[in-house]
């Protein structure tokens, strides 16, 4: 165990880039250090501290904090700290005590292991080279975090994953129609922030019935392992505060909502980002704001980061999906009027787009656009637009620019994400089968007693508990909830005909599945019931008052194409956001009273990944209100038609004369006329303004398909595969190749231990680099650069010492034996904060330095490979005694070597500044172009993003080399023994 004195100065051994650290304290069971160059601190158990003491011998020439180095004569320990004596560069005799040694300073791992005698085997010095490249190669790639995922490369999330995750602690509404992969925006977004290191832990906050989904989702197509947390998890972790046992933390909202001490400890975590799933039930009124709205408002004032994800926002009304817009930006959000003012202006921003298409030979068009323009850059490319001589190419890049320029600057595209069917295209149909049924007599004997007046309308609402118009709509719970009446003795499900009806449906539907949804959740157990005893039929039921783990096992059995049931039964609220698209045919055993609601229950089969037209089925009581209800639906709004996107306000304008107007069919035909009318006024308005100008936002297909051909590179990549081949190899992996690209991996009886997905005497598990064969099996992993075995490898040899020393035979004819050469592999290394991913603009970089013994630089006249191939391997105890045999020659080579490889940083420096301003210029000077006009930029986002070009330009200028590893090469002839 090592005794670490506060002052002392080490270094991380798995994590060399933090630079140097100093011990801030120590006790008898940890330690605590400060990596001040990196902005970190990191505590660590004393017995197991992965850290070196930085000790310097003579000769060794240190920097110090203040700028002047000190070459080392004398050194003195004074109560455990380190006093370094000898001259500085100018010859001045001085002192420098190891506090003072500068931070940024690196201790040169591979020289002293190599002058040491710590030599590794020479493939391993071979894989740390070929992974620097790579890593430097794969960092700057600009899908990095996009590619890995095992998902189908569709355009619309790839845009939005791709815009969303470059920003600057990004807040946004991802709000795509219902199941067109807002989970899986999410989860791209989260990925690349995770892997680019621009978050590092994020909280998770999910319905209860979808916390499996996602957890599943997450691991199978990202690869994420979080930690599902609920009540029993956190009482395990006694008074600690349980979201801090992981980086990434899922939990049900339901819990966490209700539970104020749980707020309080989740508020008081360091998060990076926030999503929140099914945001639509957040509900706030300027009266009056809900518990959930009121739990997220906190931490969203918290956490930098926020993605919202709703596929209905504005279910709850308008002023809460107001209020939403608020949780994302308070300062851009805090007038509703203004608000709506806003709204209205984008018909003209959607129509000057609409007009870019007319131009250069209508002179309206150009007026149009004149009008919404007012920047010299807009206003040039509009004169490049108009001018009838500009050559095509010209007018259609400046058309392109243009383009973008209305979006950006006056669109609503910065907060909210809204991709529809209908521009995305590829879905399948729909078609209502809609039954009449004859109302059973214990039914309309229920009517008939509404239609007696308030009174007895009232008197049955106070009996039954129910709401109006529930009351009168699911009349199968009217019936239940008044059991006391001897008339009601039997069941409802023995006088209810839509239960013979879906049995009858059932038999019909030969092998196809069949979803139920009902409105009330004791509907769905009892009809479950009812399919058993009157049909023999096994139905699980999936409803939101049974466990999860209950209403996973439900959906289980009925997934399953071989053994599942054939049907499954659901309450509207359980089934939310979960994935049925393996099955066509949907039953509505009763409607919703929310267009939005009839929208999520056709979207659990409306899914991308659904290869038939879906078959609604929908049984209805002659002259019931369920069949006002229905006809509203159809000849009001073709609401099972297709998704329009206006239902919402539709409803906010006659929910409550619709249910008033189910006891009187007159005033109903009125409605339905008025709704149509209004209907079609907001589909003109929808693709006049608003809703055209989310939909151009949402998907710019140039910008997707840019990311989708550098997703394809990167899959491409014939790299990987014989990457992959070494460096399982070496780290002990069994490999076996199976059929159609597939491999099988697993522990080998040396491997190194903790690589993800593998431990000794488990089954591994079986991966493709391939991405369509990936996607059709659950089981088979997508193998990529960024996969976790994959990325802890690299991480593992680029952070640690493994092959940085080596040494090697060559036998060449025409040098004689006996010549010692040396091949140096320098690194950049940029000291940091994680968050400001210096990787994009320089990632590591080799510099490789290849020396003969008299000091000349052969590096350009021999390549790594051409030399590699002619190299031997020496066994270990001869490779030490060749070593300490030339201890004062290798000095001097590395001494040169790190001369030779000093002249290329400044152009390695050069260059990466170049890029990084290059892009980030580009960006502030679009943001504030977009900040003067639109609002919906924030201000922090704009001083972010200067402050980040500043500390990259720091840091950037910072750059050091160090020696990453050292092969040292003798000649020998033939004869030699090895
Ligand atoms: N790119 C993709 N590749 C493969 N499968 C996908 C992709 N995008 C979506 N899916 C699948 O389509 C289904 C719908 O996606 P997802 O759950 O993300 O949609 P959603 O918009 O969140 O839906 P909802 O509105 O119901 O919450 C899921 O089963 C998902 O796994």
């Amino acid at each position: 165990m090592s005794v670490f004195t506060p002052g002392q100065r080490w270094i991380s051994d798995g994590e060399a880039e933090l630079g140097l650290g100093t011990i801030l304290n120590c006790d008898q069971r940890s330690v605590t250090v400060l990596f001040a160059a990196s902005q970190e601190t990191r505590t660590y158990s004393v017995r197991q501290a992965p850290l070196t003491r930085v000790a310097f011998g003579s000769g060794d020439r240190i920097a110090a904090a203040e700028g002047w180095h000190l070459i080392v004569d004398d050194i003195e320990e004074v109560d455990g700290l380190l006093v370094y004596r000898g001259e500085t560069d100018t010859g001045e005799p001085a002192e420098l005590p190891e506090a003072r040694i500068a931070d940024g300073m690196q201790f040169n791992q591979a020289r002293d292991r190599l002058l040491t005698g710590q030599i590794d085997r020479n493939d391993w010095f071979d894989l740390r080279f070929r992974t620097l490249h790579h890593h430097h190669r794969t960092e700057q790639n600009p899908a990095l975090g996009l590619a890995g995922p095992k998902i189908d490369l569709i355009p619309h999330q790839l845009y939005i994953a791709d815009e969303v995750s470059r920003r600057h602690a990004p807040r946004v509404l991802l709000a795509d129609e219902v199941g067109l992969g807002k989970t899986i925006e999410a989860g791209l977004v989260l990925h690349r922030l995770l892997l680019s290191g621009r978050a590092e832990r994020a909280l998770i906050l999910v319905p209860d019935n979808l916390t499996h989904q996602w957890l599943v989702e997450l691991l199978r197509r990202f690869a994420l392992e979080v930690t599902l947390l609920d009540e029993q998890q956190s009482q395990a972790h006694g008074e600690a505060n349980p979201f801090e046992s992981g980086q990434l933390i899922l939990a049900s909202q339901q819990w966490l909502f209700a539970n104020p001490h749980r707020q309080a400890q989740a508020t008081a975590c360091d998060w990076d980002l926030l999503i929140v799933d099914e945001a639509h039930h957040l509900d706030w009124t300027p009266s009056a704001s809900g518990p959930g709205y009121a739990c997220v408002e906190r931490l969203a004032g918290r956490i930098p980061g926020l993605l919202l994800v709703t596929a209905t926002p504005e279910q709850m009304g308008l002023e809460s999906h107001f209020a939403r817009l608020r949780l994302l930006d308070p300062d851009r959000y805090h007038d509703l009027s203004r608000f709506r003012l806003e709204e209205a202006g984008y018909v003209q921003v959607a129509a000057a787009i609409d007009a870019l298409d007319r131009l250069p030979d209508d002179n309206e068009a150009t007026d149009i656009v004149a009008a919404e323009i007012d920047d010299a850059d807009s206003q040039a490319l509009l004169a490049t637009l108009s001018d009838p001589e500009s050559a095509d190419t010209q007018r259609d890049k400046a058309r392109r620019q243009l383009r973008e320029h209305l979006l950006d600057r006056h669109g609503t595209g910065r907060v909210m994400f809204r991709n529809s069917r209908r521009h995305v295209g590829g879905f399948p149909e729909r078609h209502l089968h809609a039954t009449r049924l004859e109302l059973p007599s214990a039914y309309r004997r229920l009517l008939h007693t509404f239609l007696h007046g308030d009174d007895a309308l009232d008197e049955l609402l106070v009996d039954t508990g129910l709401d109006y118009p529930d009351v009168l709509l699911y009349l199968e719970a009217t019936y239940r909830a008044l059991g006391d009446d001897p008339r009601h003795a039997e069941p409802w499900w023995q006088i209810d005909p839509r239960v013979t009806w879906l049995l009858e449906l059932l038999t019909g539907a030969g092998r196809d599945k069949l979803l139920v949804i009902t409105h009330d959740r004791d509907t769905a157990v009892d009809l479950a019931e009812a399919l058993r005893v009157l049909g023999g039929v096994f139905a699980p039921v999936f409803h939101e008052g049974m466990s999860l783990v209950e209403r996973d096992r439900a959906a289980a059995a009925f997934a399953d194409e071989e053994y599942g049931s054939q049907l499954m039964v659901c309450s509207e609220i359980g089934s939310e956001g979960r994935n049925f698209q393996f099955c066509r045919h949907l039953v509505m055993f009763d409607l919703p009273q929310h267009p939005d609601q009839l929208e999520q229950r056709i979207g659990r089969l409306d899914r991308i990944g659904q290869h038939h037209a879906i078959e609604i089925h929908v049984p209805v009581f002659a002259a019931s209100p369920m069949e006002q209800l229905l006809r509203w639906y159809r000849q009001g709004m073709d609401a099972f038609s297709a998704p329009h996107g206006v239902g919402s306000s539709l409803y906010d304008a006659f929910g409550d004369a619709l249910a008033d107007a189910f006891l009187d069919a007159e005033s109903l035909d009125e409605i339905i006329v008025e709704t149509r009318a209004l209907f079609e006024t907001r589909l003109a308005e929808r693709d006049a303004g608003r809703n055209r100008l989310l939909e151009l936002n949402a998907c710019r297909p140039d910008r997707a398909e840019a990311v989708i051909a550098a997703i394809r590179e990167l899959d491409d990549d014939p790299a990987l595969k014989r990457y992959l081949d070494q460096a399982l190899d070496i780290f002990g992996v069994d490999s076996q190749d199976l059929d159609e690209g597939l491999m099988h991996l697993r522990a080998g009886p040396h491997m190194l231990d903790g690589l993800p997905g593998l431990a000794k005497g488990e089954e591994g598990f079986t991966a493709t680099s391939s991405r369509q064969r990936a996607l059709v099996r659950d089981d088979v992993q997508h193998l990529s650069w960024e996969h976790p075995l994959v990325r802890e490898m690299m991480g593992r040899i680029l952070d640690g010492a493994m092959g940085n020393t080596a040494l090697a035979l060559l036998n060449h004819p025409s040098i004689p034996a006996g010549r010692l050469m040396v091949e140096l592999v320098f690194r950049t290394y940029c000291p940091a904060p994680r968050r400001l991913h210096v990787n994009r603009f320089l990632p590591p970089t080799a510099i490789r330095v290849l020396l003969d013994e008299s000091g000349a630089n052969l590096s350009s006249r021999v390549s790594f490979t051409g030399l590699a191939k002619n190299l031997r391997k020496v066994k270990k105890a001869v490779a030490r005694d060749l070593i300490k045999s030339r201890h004062d020659q290798l000095r001097e080579l590395l001494t040169q070597g790190e001369g030779e490889a000093e002249r290329e940083l400044p152009t390695i420096i050069e260059v990466a500044q170049q890029r990084m301003r290059a892009e980030l210029d580009d960006e502030l000077t679009r943001l504030k172009a977009l900040a003067r006009h639109n609002p919906a930029v924030r201000d922090d986002e704009v001083q972010a993003l200067q402050d980040e070009r500043a500390a990259l330009d720091a840091a950037i200028d910072g750059t050091r080399l160090r020696l990453d590893a050292v092969r040292v090469i003798v000649t020998v002839d033939d004869s030699t023994k090895r």
